[in-house]
């Protein structure tokens, strides 16, 4: 069974997933396939900086992050320029792991599964994960490279709670939840949708 992971930035989409993983289930995390995409070398590289220009590649050759976040989530047509070149190269790498794993839950982590039309087919269940703004603010600050601009940018840039939260199957409310907590919400849904849990939840 394939499900679709999401939430807002901050929300606790990893430490989700990692929970996911450890009841057994595949992972495919589409921001880290976004990160190795434009690693030095990476498929996305020739067309960003055709794009955008040499100034947004780092001298080892990597997509320049810092540089790019503060462009992306201040210039909303920037921002879909670059979505343009990334998206559907996330897209085609995502379906390709997802038919490749062997799990009998596979969990597909996407922070856009609810503002890109193009998952939803894809997945069986959504499951949101959902904690007030003031949370995902106070979450991402911790993050070097963040300040308040850019997260109030990035959150501007994504789906509101009400949006997310009506296109949920499972919402689960990670606000104030004990790190345990979450995790035994977690493993008991895998085990539902068929992940023999490993651990006792
Ligand atoms: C703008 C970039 C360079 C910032 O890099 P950074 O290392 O700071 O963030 P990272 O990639 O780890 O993403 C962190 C979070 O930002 C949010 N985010 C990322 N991209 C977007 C976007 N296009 N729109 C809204 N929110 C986004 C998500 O909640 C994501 O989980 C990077 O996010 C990027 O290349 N984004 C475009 C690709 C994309 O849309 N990725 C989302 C996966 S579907
Ligand atoms: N229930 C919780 N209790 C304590 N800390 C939490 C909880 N949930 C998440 N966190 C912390 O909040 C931060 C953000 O969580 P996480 O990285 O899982 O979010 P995310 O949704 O994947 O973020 P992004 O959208 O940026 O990828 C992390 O440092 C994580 O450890």
């Amino acid at each position: 069974m394939r499900i679709g992971l999401t939430g807002g930035i901050g929300s606790g989409k990893s430490t989700v997933a990692g929970f996911f993983r450890e009841a057994g289930a595949a992972l495919v995390d589409t921001d880290a396939i976004s990160r190795q995409l434009t690693q030095a070398g990476g498929a996305a590289m020739g067309a960003i900086e055709q794009a955008f220009g040499a100034e947004f590649i780092a001298p080892d050759g990597a997509l320049d992050r810092d540089r790019m976040r503060t462009l992306a989530f201040s210039d909303p047509l920037a921002k879909r320029r670059l979505e343009a070149i990334l998206h559907p190269l996330i897209s085609e790498t995502a379906q390709r792991q997802a038919q490749q794993a062997q799990a009998p839950l596979v969990v597909m982590d996407v922070p856009l599964l609810v503002e890109s039309g193009r998952w939803r087919a894809r997945v069986a269940r959504v499951l949101v994960v959902d904690c007030a703004v003031d949370t995902q603010i106070a979450r991402v600050l911790q993050r070097p490279g963040w300040d308040r601009p850019r997260v109030d940018g990035a959150i501007a840039a994504q789906a509101t709670r009400v949006a997310r939260r009506a296109a949920a199957d499972v919402v689960l409310v990670n606000d104030d939840l004990p790190l345990d907590a979450l995790r035994k919400e977690v493993l008991s849904l895998a085990a539902r949708w068929g992940c023999e849990t490993i651990a006792t939840p």
